[in-house]
């Protein structure tokens, strides 16, 4: 479904991303590693339109969406969210209103300007807050919830434009172990429930191992590892970061791994 053929990207005289390519068959939760730097933002960006690619080609479902304009690149976009590390809300909008942003593009002007939600917008809202076990945060402004349940809202945001891809850009770096698994927790199940496709970049290997279906390393602009969380050994880290025999994995990792997983667990704690 997605096929990644030789894609550049140079600033300069410097390729950000330099003539990467993949394919995914089926709807995969990807995780991109690698150091700062290494490229992982702009290919996300590249992929939802964000930022022009220099060459190569991105078929999703046989369509190159690199070469769509007009309409048709803002289609493209509404299939495609993106998450951001800090959130990218309205602080001071309500949350519920925050959600529904997500179909701003598909609205009248006239709609927008006044505000003018429909019943089916909100009913939708709602039913998404409550399945992200934050529907009683709703009536709030954004500004009022923790990181972690901001990052819900706009995954709620996100869900709201029912796209095909996912993209969450470092989605967990700005929280906390407990509302970091929550997060991911939450995007893994939109993945396994949905069949959503998610590829997110990921600052630290032990979440990559723990969620991934399959995990990209990206070093300087290029991929130097595709695989499964199993074949990323330590060995396997230190090439991607570029570290040498001193690379310890402490200085990649969250504290994930020291709470117990159970799907069920994050949802408990929300509701709390
Ligand atoms: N708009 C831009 N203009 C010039 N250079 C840029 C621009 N955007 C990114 N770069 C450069 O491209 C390279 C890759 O940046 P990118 O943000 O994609 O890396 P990254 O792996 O996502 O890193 P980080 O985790 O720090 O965000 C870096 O050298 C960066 O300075």
């Amino acid at each position: 479904m997605l096929n990644v053929s030789n894609v550049s990207r140079v600033f300069g005289k410097k390729a950000a991303v330099d003539r990467i390519s993949f394919t995914v068959d089926k709807p995969g939760f990807v995780g991109i590693i690698g150091r700062s730097g290494a490229g992982k933002s702009t290919f996300l960006r590249m992929m939802n339109r964000l930022t022009d690619a220099t060459s190569g080609q991105i078929f999703v479902d046989g369509t190159d969406i690199l070469a769509l304009k007009g309409a048709a690149k803002r289609a493209w976009q509404g299939q495609c969210a993106m998450i951001f590390q800090q959130f990218n809300l309205v602080p001071r909008m309500d949350v519920a209103s925050n959600v529904m942003h997500g179909v701003l593009n598909r609205r009248s002007t006239l709609a927008t300007m006044f505000n003018l939600w429909s019943e089916a917008d909100i009913t939708r809202a709602l039913s998404i807050l409550d399945r992200l076990g934050i529907a009683e945060q709703a009536p709030k402004r954004a500004e009022a919830l923790s990181g972690g349940q901001q990052q819900r809202v706009a995954i709620a945001r996100a869900l709201m434009q029912d796209p095909k891809i996912i993209l969450a850009d470092e989605p967990i770096a700005s929280l906390d172990p407990m509302n970091a698994q929550i997060v991911m927790d939450a995007l893994h199940r939109i993945h396994t429930e949905d069949g959503r496709m998610v590829i997110a970049n990921l600052h630290t290997l032990d979440t990559a191992r723990r969620y991934c279906d399959r995990v990209i390393g990206m070093r300087d602009g290029r991929i130097v590892f595709d695989g499964t969380p199993d074949l990323l050994t330590t060995s396997a880290a230190r090439d991607i970061y570029g570290a040498d025999a001193s690379f310890s994995e402490a200085a990649t990792s969250t504290s994930i791994d020291t709470l117990p997983r159970d799907q069920n667990y994050a949802t408990t704690l929300l509701g709390a």
